[in-house]
């Protein structure tokens, strides 16, 4: 059948469609059409052609597709055969796929993404594309834990040591009944007892080595892992942090997880391990029968304990997962616990959490008994070695290949050498936790910076020019743009006012402004300088910015308002009076040292905001963005805000307000209304008053 009849049918086309619709809606066939070239293949290179034609950026990668980091979904994946998938969404350990052979969206285990190791990345954002690079396997992990190769030297050589150490005392208590009881040889006694009295003497002094070494790669290298994190939850891009903030404050438990590995027993044990071999190795040179029984009961234990850990391993996975929302579930009522209180939803609340609880519960005591019973069955079979070795140790001294002295080093032997085995199961689980552990932490860790890698510094103190050229912004999660195709420009020393209904963009256009979100095309200009060639951090240096919600730290008026960049004592109280929160702290006694509490809990709303204003007002940047300045103030407070500010702001500050209130707009000599993303009305403010009439003007009133 050629192309042009069955193209609907093609899998890759459907696979196109599928991206073109979540990111524009329903694109149909037909639309599509106008961009094929109609021929009787359609092949990898026209389907990018058709994405590039939307104006989607596609990489194409070498990658297994179980690794493609959330962020860079939906991609296209391909298996060897180069069948195309939509890879649209994972878990920990589902993926949702959308198979274009039966048209539908399925979920598949993760594992199963494997076979496609080739990948389409398509990014709406060319500022995406960069991202590619900084996603390279888990380097935060590893890194600092290679820059102590040294110490893994030393640890192993002390290990080796510590194993031979061992074996000292089975020795020297068959040498006791080989040769010193029948020969009465005191002098052998106390020669070999000097030696091994030496011997555990060192033991003490290495294993005390060990652990301290252990402990000190553990400390540097944990501090390193949870300042990655923290400053990761600084700096990572606001469109890619979904998170919720229980779940990344658990991150930093997981982290003392992973960390907790390298200092508890769980490491130790897996460096005795080959204290197995050398000491089979010895019973073998001593009794090579008696041997047998401890490397059979060895292999035994490995393969029971391989076989429990699928359950256990799957359980645990579940059980961390579930943690972690119970850790939401707990940040969030504690956060919410006014409202929770004010609406009567305790009860609810507390019959969601029982179900929490229980469920949680209820796979952890699952786990634990699995790994009770995994345990139980090794101990058993670590006595049952014991006894096997005696009985077998008996005979072995009938038939003359066995001494007194050999029976009890073997029987110590075994059952020493079976102590790492026998902890396999428990070892085993950590390592998978800490595996997930380290997933988990990765997953975030490996999300989008702030980029500035394009950015030049030195840009210095701006003048005020903001210029939006046709910039359009869709949030990712929404079909429609936030601010669409809008374009302005404000001289520098303009007092602009930005109105319109809520929802309408203002504040999405401030973060614009702000380099928090990037355009989703067009261009935002500060003083000619397209804004993403100039690092954030000179941008906010530039923009003093009062927040609709100012967050409060728990901490003084003063820490609050200079947020760790000190001012001198006259100019934050020159700033809390021109505010008006003179008063305040004056009654308090405290002065500035007064505490807000936590999220400024001591305060009220209106106060809040003016800490927040203040907060903004305080470096004396070139240009000001108010988000409802006045909000929580009464008329007469507001008013005199507003006098103040009118007089105090000098006439070559930038100004830009977004409010509902028209006393703020009296700061302002030009007013922008924004309907729906788009610029609706601009123009002197007089005139934009007059134009948009009486219904508005009542309802910002
Ligand atoms: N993180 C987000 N994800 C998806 N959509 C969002 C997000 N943040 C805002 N929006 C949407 O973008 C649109 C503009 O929101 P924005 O906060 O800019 O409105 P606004 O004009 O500031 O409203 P208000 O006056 O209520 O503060 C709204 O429809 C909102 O639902």
């Amino acid at each position: 059948m050629p192309l042009e009849e069955s193209f609907e049918q093609n899998p890759l086309l459907k696979c196109v469609k599928n991206i073109l619709d979540f990111y524009f809606g329903d694109v149909s066939f037909k639309t599509l059409s106008a961009f094929f070239i109609h021929s009787n293949t359609f092949d990898t290179a026209q389907a990018q052609e058709i994405l590039k034609n939307f104006n989607l950026s596609v990489i194409e990668k070498k990658i297994s597709a179980d690794t493609i980091p959330k962020h860079f979904l939906p991609s296209i994946i391909f298996d060897a055969e180069a069948n195309p998938l939509v890879f649209l969404r994972k878990t920990q350990d589902k993926a949702t796929v959308f198979d274009p052979q039966d048209g539908k969206e399925k979920q598949i285990d993760i594992k199963k993404l494997k076979a496609y190791k080739r990948a389409f990345l398509i990014f709406k954002d060319t500022q995406h594309v960069k991202y590619l690079e900084s996603t390279e396997n888990k380097a935060w992990f590893y890194e600092p834990l290679k820059s102590h190769y040294r110490a893994y030297i030393e640890i192993a050589i002390i290990t080796l040591f510590i194993n031979v150490f061992a074996l000292a005392i089975p020795l020297f208590i068959m040498n006791i009944y080989n040769r010193v009881v029948p020969n009465q040889a005191y002098e052998t006694l106390f020669v070999l007892a000097s030696g091994t009295i030496l011997v555990l003497i060192f033991d003490v002094i290495l294993k005390y080595s060990r652990t301290h070494i252990l402990d000190g790669i553990s400390k540097k290298v944990g501090l390193f892992w949870e300042e990655e994190l923290m400053n990761k939850m600084m700096l990572v891009d606001v469109e890619f942090d979904k998170q919720l903030s229980g779940s990344k404050a658990n991150l930093f438990k997981e982290i003392q997880q992973i960390r907790d590995f390298f200092t508890n027993r769980s490491l130790t044990q897996i460096i005795d391990f080959p204290f197995f071999l050398i000491a089979i190795l010895v019973i073998y040179i001593i009794s090579p029968t008696v041997a047998v029984i401890p490397f059979i009961a060895a292999l035994l234990i490995m393969i029971f304990n391989f076989l429990m850990q699928h359950p256990i391993s799957k359980l645990s996975k579940n059980n961390s997962e579930n943690i972690q929302s119970k850790y939401s579930f707990i940040f969030e009522s504690i956060q919410g616990a006014q409202s929770i209180k004010l609406s009567n939803a305790a009860p609810t609340r507390m019959f969601l959490w029982r179900n929490i609880v229980a469920f949680v519960d209820g796979v952890g005591i699952k786990i634990q008994s699995l790994h009770a019973l995994s345990t139980n069955i090794s101990q058993f079979i670590l006595q049952l070695v014991t006894v096997l070795v005696v009985i077998v140790g008996v005979f072995e001294i009938s038939n003359q290949n066995l001494s007194v002295g050999g029976l009890i080093a073997v029987t110590m032997l075994a059952s020493r050498a079976m102590v790492p085995i026998v902890s396999l199961s428990s070892i085993l689980i950590r390592l998978k936790e800490m595996g997930e552990s380290i997933d988990r932490v990765d997953e975030f860790i490996s999300l989008p910076a702030e980029d500035n890698s394009t950015t030049e510094a030195g840009i210095g103190k701006i003048e005020g020019k903001i210029e939006f050229k046709n910039v359009t912004y869709k949030f990712n999660n929404s079909k429609h743009p936030s601010i669409d195709s809008v374009t302005f420009t404000i001289q520098p020393g303009e007092k602009v006012g930005i109105i319109g209904q809520t929802g309408a963009g203002k504040t999405t256009l401030l973060k614009l402004l702000m380099g928090l979100y990037k355009p989703t095309s067009g261009s935002i200009y500060l003083d000619n300088h397209d804004i993403t060639t100039i690092h954030p951090v000179e941008i906010r240096q530039n923009i003093g910015i009062m927040p609709q919600e100012p967050f409060l730290f728990n901490a003084t008026i003063k820490e609050n308002i200079e947020l760790f960049r000190p001012i001198s004592k006259t100019r934050m109280m020159e700033i809390i009076t021109f505010i008006g929160l003179g008063d305040l702290i004056k009654k308090s006694g405290k002065g500035d040292a007064l505490q807000v509490g936590e999220r400024g809990c001591n305060l009220s709303v209106g106060q809040r905001h003016l800490v927040g204003l203040a907060r903004a007002l305080a470096p004396n940047p070139p240009m000001l963005i108010l988000d409802e300045p006045t909000t929580g103030l009464d008329m007469g407070s507001e008013r005199r805000l507003i006098d103040k500010l009118k007089g105090g702001l000098s006439p070559d500050k930038t100004l830009l307000v977004i409010t509902h209130r028209l006393a703020a707009l009296d700061l302002v000599d030009r007013i922008i209304v924004i309907n729906d993303g788009k610029i609706v009305a601009d123009g002197p403010k007089n005139k934009v008053l007059q134009a948009l009439q009486t219904p508005i003007k009542k309802e910002m009133a």
